[in-house]
């Protein structure tokens, strides 16, 4: 069946509405970013760019790092952009744009977010990496998709006396075990949450009185069996849930810029986010 003008936008040239991207100009293994800039960062250290193609705040550059092809693609913040960039990164992947029909066979792409976020627990130190194994988001995009709540879920809801469910989806076990294989001592394994803002949503105060008081100390002190919250950002939940519901192998990492236990941000940002493209170059390029 042909899907509606309106609900699978292209534009005079074929392109994908947003991204502005063709099904050739994009790789099966992509990394995602945040910032726009980021995405020339990482570039930089592909053999070849044969994609630069930009529109809002996806940029993408798309090329060859030895013998591997490589697309990186930038989102913008917040779990919105995510279920904008993995809609549209599936449509490229497995819809046919010219007849506006999905294709017989389902390709799964493999997307690993580069990112930054701030750490809920005081062993993981400043400048450490999380490899999310779960992303909870306390947003509003899991009301609109089916997923794979599980008890942590209710047990959230009940422990942050929420009056809206969160929800819960693993990332890419595959991916998780490529990343984590003979990886430095200072990557930690993450549950991490994903907040619907930088400030108040993540416990942040500046010029207004907290409505949700102890967010953070909550934030900490959550257990669910063995399980606790390592740290706060703004996409994983939305990646890890468009994941699942469109099939795709997802995995998000994250340098800790922000140590919230210990309100240390870090000295050298720029730092912290280069040595983590380069080692995730590294293994992505095996
Ligand atoms: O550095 P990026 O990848 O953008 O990630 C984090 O930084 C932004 C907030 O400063 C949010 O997008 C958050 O998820
Ligand atoms: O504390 C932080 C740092 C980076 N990104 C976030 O969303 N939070």
């Amino acid at each position: 069946m042909s899907i509606s003008p309106t609900d699978l936008i292209t534009n005079a040239d074929g392109s994908i509405y947003h991204l502005n991207l063709r099904p050739d100009d994009i790789s099966d293994t992509i990394i995602t970013v945040g910032d726009p800039e980021r995405v020339e960062k990482i570039s930089k250290y592909f053999d070849s760019v044969e994609v630069k193609i930009s529109k809002r705040e996806f940029v993408t550059h798309t090329g060859y790092l030895g013998k591997k092809r490589l697309s990186v693609i930038s989102s913008g913040i917040g779990t919105d952009n995510i279920e904008i960039l993995m809609n549209e990164l599936d449509a490229l992947a497995n819809i046919d744009l010219a007849t506006r029909t999905p294709f017989n066979e389902h390709k799964s792409l493999n997307i690993i977010r580069l990112g930054t976020s701030g750490s809920l627990q005081k062993e993981i130190s400043l400048e450490s990496i999380v490899v999310s194994k779960l992303g909870i988001g306390f947003d509003a995009l899991g009301y609109f998709y089916t997923s794979q709540n599980n008890s942590i879920t209710e047990s959230i809801k009940k422990y942050f006396a929420l009056d809206f469910m969160p929800y819960a989806n693993a990332g890419s076990e595959s991916l998780y075990n490529l990343f984590m294989e003979d990886s430095p001592v200072d990557w930690f394994e993450g549950n991490t949450v994903t907040c619907p803002g930088f400030y108040a949503p993540q416990g942040r105060v500046l010029r207004y009185s907290p409505k949700v008081e102890n967010l953070l100390e909550n934030f900490n002190s959550f257990r669910h069996d063995n399980l606790s919250l390592t740290n706060l950002e703004m996409e994983t939940a939305g990646y890890y849930l468009m994941g699942k519901v469109l099939g795709h192998e997802v995995l998000s990492i994250s340098a800790i810029l922000a140590s919230r236990m210990t309100n240390e941000f870090a000295k050298n940002p720029e730092k912290s986010v280069d040595n983590l493209i380069k080692l995730a170059l590294e293994k992505l390029s095996k």
